[in-house]
């Protein structure tokens, strides 16, 4: 796969697909610019070679032309950041936009209207895609989030050039992921939580063969203790998904992986941020209470195994972080993470509410990469090749 090393972008209009698909608030204002942020190395290259730069995303899940999901709404936070006026067109095909993009000039940048107004993107249609193709000499993918979809414009469009590369993100991304799922220094762990042991069930089986160590954590973890015939009271548990935890634990000592799960549980009456809590054995959890933290015990022994690893992949939260009350050891294994970083082990945070509870923990810059990509990060990890990537390597 190429890249945009030993490539000299002077008079050339690049069509770079970029991920954009960022939250916005209620006055259209972007709460967080991660996304934008990550596109600008790849920007910045093109335009200093001497280039023109034509930006095309999606936002949202739009349907049909909604103006709430429109890219105008971001392109002042676009320019800010890029320290270039960006230029707006609100189509992607019309020819109005092939003007827009005919007329760029070096140094300049251009940015489409958001490509899901057509539903020609999702279905991943070839003369949109073909249309799509005329806005430039060169085609970047640098949709790391976006490049589980094999859509028009990150799976489809590749084809129509000849000359097609890997941004600076995309780049980034495979290369951290690679440094988990390929390590060459041991141990190393993975820690899984959020909710539901179903919606990490093909990451776990991929992972097993990499790693040394599995920590669970959040409320897949009840699954685990009820199969082992725990008593979990009210418990987040997926009852038919009992049988596959006990083929994962078997799993797991087949291919020499310890797997390490909470011994104590923080417990609520309620679930509710005023909910009444106290500490439990997490196999002897009493009717009436539910388990929405680990306990403080747990977090020790977590910490151990987190300080004497090399390499760390987190995802998923290890309680119900959003609520005070059960933040403290999603905070306290972020911590540790972050201690161990400092040490010289290399740490991986993906998912969005791992990122997110990175983000609000204050410990984003503490580890060594967060992954931008929700979806497509897990799909790595399930050893999926992704379209957007297979694309550029054709
Ligand atoms: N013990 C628990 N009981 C119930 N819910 C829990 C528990 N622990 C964590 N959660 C919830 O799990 C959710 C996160 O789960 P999810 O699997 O979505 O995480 P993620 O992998 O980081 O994110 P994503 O799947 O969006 O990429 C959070 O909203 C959190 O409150
Ligand atoms: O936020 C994401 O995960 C990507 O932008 C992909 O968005 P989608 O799930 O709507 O395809």
């Amino acid at each position: 796969m190429k890249t945009l090393d030993n490539y000299n972008f002077s008079n050339k209009k690049a069509l770079i697909r970029v991920d954009f698909n960022v939250p916005l608030n209620e006055n259209f204002e972007v709460t967080d610019t991660t996304r934008i942020e990550a596109a600008k190395p790849s920007i910045t290259k093109i335009l200093e070679d001497g280039g023109a730069v034509v930006l095309m995303s999606h936002l949202g899940r739009p349907v049909g032309k909604e103006e709430k999901f429109s890219l105008k709404h971001i392109t002042s936070k676009v320019s800010e950041i890029l320290g270039v006026q960006v230029k707006f067109v609100d189509d992607c095909v019309s020819d109005e936009a092939f003007a827009a993009s005919e007329k760029l000039e070096n140094g300049e940048i251009l940015l489409l209207e958001n490509l899901r107004f057509y539903q020609e993107e999702k279905e991943g249609n070839e003369d949109f895609a073909q249309q799509l193709a005329k806005h430039g000499d060169i085609y970047v993918n640098d949709a790391f989030g976006t490049a589980h979809r094999a859509h028009a414009s990150t799976a489809v469009i590749a084809k129509y050039f000849e000359n097609k590369r890997a941004g600076r993100l995309l780049e980034k991304e495979i290369n951290n992921l690679d440094k988990v799922l390929n390590a060459k220094e041991k141990p190393v762990t993975a820690i899984l939580g959020g909710a539901k042991v179903s919606s990490k069930i093909t990451v776990i089986e991929n992972i097993l063969e990499k790693i040394d160590h599995l920590i669970i954590g959040g409320g897949m973890t009840f699954t685990f203790i009820k199969a082992q015939g725990g008593e979990i009271g009210d418990s987040l548990v997926e009852e038919d998904k009992l049988n596959l935890a006990l083929d994962i634990l078997k799993l797991a000592k087949k291919r020499n992986v310890e797997v390490h799960l909470p011994v104590d549980s923080v417990v609520a009456d309620k679930f509710d941020k005023n909910a009444n809590t106290k500490t439990m054995p997490v196999d002897a959890i009493e009717n009436g209470w539910m388990g929405l933290d680990i306990g403080t015990k747990s977090v020790a022994n977590f910490t151990e195994i987190i300080k004497a690893s090399q390499i760390i992949l987190w995802n998923g939260p290890m309680g119900v972080f959003e609520m005070e009350k059960f933040a403290e050891g999603t905070i306290k294994i972020g911590e540790a993470i972050a201690a161990a970083t400092k040490n010289g082990t290399f740490s991986l945070v993906g998912g969005g509410d791992s990122v997110a509870a990175v983000k609000q923990f204050g410990l984003e810059n503490r580890v060594s990469y967060v992954s931008t990509g929700g979806g497509a990060m897990l799909e790595m990890l399930e050893g999926k090749s992704l379209p957007g990537i297979a694309a550029l390597e054709n």
